[in-house]
């Protein structure tokens, strides 16, 4: 940060409504304005020092010249909507929370596996992109002895390094790459028509990184194709164009949902603290005390079941993505009939999503478990 420009308590930050923990984490610190992110315009920030995002605003040139905002924040791991070369130029400092989110997404991907009722134990993984989510996802698998190959060109030494044919060939399919538009990796569009026709029946994909990843139009005939012969099955919680997403690949789909997957109670404040702690190194402020929360009393989840099935009931009992599935098959069926727009209740749902708290928050009971069970619920994270 430039030494000429820094900027004294109070602040003025302009922050979007939906960032939780606002008052908690930046109450200190001057006023906060909450407005709707996604048509945040410059006007909003004529007398802005401070900007507070998540993903849905567009950070650039345009919304950003001639206002004196000093500090962008986005509260989130993806950073596809800021344009960081153009900040950098301007001397203006940001940070996004990298990894703040990613035990939501990873926890994501076993309860969408288990609400598809397929048992990960039997299967082979394919993870493209192996940062922070698609590491820990790869951690996992190998804690539970579950082969899994990476595409990642960028980590070439990583001992699953695969290429991307080879990736798909897997059983199953996660897609955990950045939305990236230029330089030697573009993720834009790589998983088009040649490689979705290389997708083996029985495979199961899921796209939890950036919708453009995957060219939708792509996906939606593949999917048509599919319908007569046996599939994959596709499990999409991004999309192209979102808010405005396709309703026709959403009824193709296996289960759709509204952008959530990094979506727990701990993953959006994780983030908030972590863009606090990143003001307070660009602007020399202090460190921020931790709170402390006291000790947590875990909540119940049982099951009289066994082996797999028993997993899956505890799994589908603390996060089930099959709900929201069907709150956004419900909201299209609601703009197929004229009313609310698909764009407008993609963001109402992702606006009034419901509480959900990570693996970590609940405790088993289920005396009947083996010890191979239990071992695997606890590499999961559920004690
Ligand atoms: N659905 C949701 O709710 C969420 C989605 N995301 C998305 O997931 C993405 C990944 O998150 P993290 O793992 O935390 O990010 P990260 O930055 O830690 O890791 C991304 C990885 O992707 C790799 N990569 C870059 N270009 C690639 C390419 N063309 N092909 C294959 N790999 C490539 C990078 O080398 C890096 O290892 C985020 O950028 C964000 O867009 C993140 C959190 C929540
Ligand atoms: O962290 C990311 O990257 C994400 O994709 C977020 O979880 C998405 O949430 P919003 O920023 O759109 O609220």
């Amino acid at each position: 940060m430039n030494s000429d420009r820094k900027v004294e308590t109070p602040l003025n930050i302009v922050a979007d409504e939906n960032i939780p923990g606002l008052e908690t984490w930046f109450g200190d610190l001057g006023n906060i304005t909450r407005v709707p992110g996604r048509n945040l315009s410059r006007a909003q920030l004529a007398m802005a020092d401070v900007l507070l995002v998540r993903s849905v605003t567009e950070v650039n040139e345009t919304l950003l010249r001639d206002t004196p905002v000093r500090f962008v924040g986005s509260c989130t791991i993806g950073t596809d909507h800021l344009d960081i070369p153009w900040l950098e130029s301007q001397g203006i400092a940001w940070s996004a929370a990298p990894g703040c989110n990613a035990n939501s997404v990873v926890e994501y991907v076993f309860c969408t596996l288990a609400a598809l009722d397929i048992d990960w134990r039997t299967r082979s993984f394919g993870i493209v992109g192996c940062g922070n989510v698609g590491g820990l996802l790869q951690r996992r698998l190998h804690a539970l002895d579950i082969p899994c190959k990476i595409y990642d060109p960028w980590l070439a030494d990583n001992p699953d390094s695969s290429d991307l044919p080879s990736v798909l060939q897997q059983d199953v399919i996660c897609l955990h790459v950045p939305l990236v538009k230029d330089g030697p990796h573009p993720s834009h569009h790589m998983i088009d028509a040649v490689a979705l026709a290389t997708i083996k029946p029985g495979a199961v994909l899921i796209s939890a990184g950036r919708g453009a990843v995957i060219d939708n139009g792509a996906l939606l005939q593949c999917l048509e194709c599919l319908e007569q012969t046996p599939g994959f099955t596709a499990a999409l919680d991004v999309w192209e164009n979102e808010p405005d997403i396709r309703t026709d690949l959403l009824a193709k789909v296996d289960l759709g949902s509204p952008h959530i997957a990094g979506y727990s109670h701990d993953g959006k404040l994780a983030g908030t603290r972590m863009i606090r702690d990143a003001l307070n190194r660009a602007l020399e402020l202090p460190e921020t005390e931790q709170q402390d929360s006291g000790a947590e009393v875990k909540q119940r989840v049982a099951t009289e079941q066994s082996g797999f099935v028993a997993i899956r009931e505890l799994l589908l009992k603390i996060y089930d993505p099959r709900e929201d599935d069907r709150r956004l098959r419900d909201a299209a069926m609601v703009a197929a009939a004229g009313g609310e727009t698909m764009a407008k209740s993609f963001d109402t749902l992702r606006k009034h999503y419901p509480q959900r708290l990570e693996f970590s928050h609940y405790q088993v009971q289920a005396p009947q478990l083996d010890e191979a069970t239990l071992h695997q619920l606890a590499i999961l994270g559920l004690n």
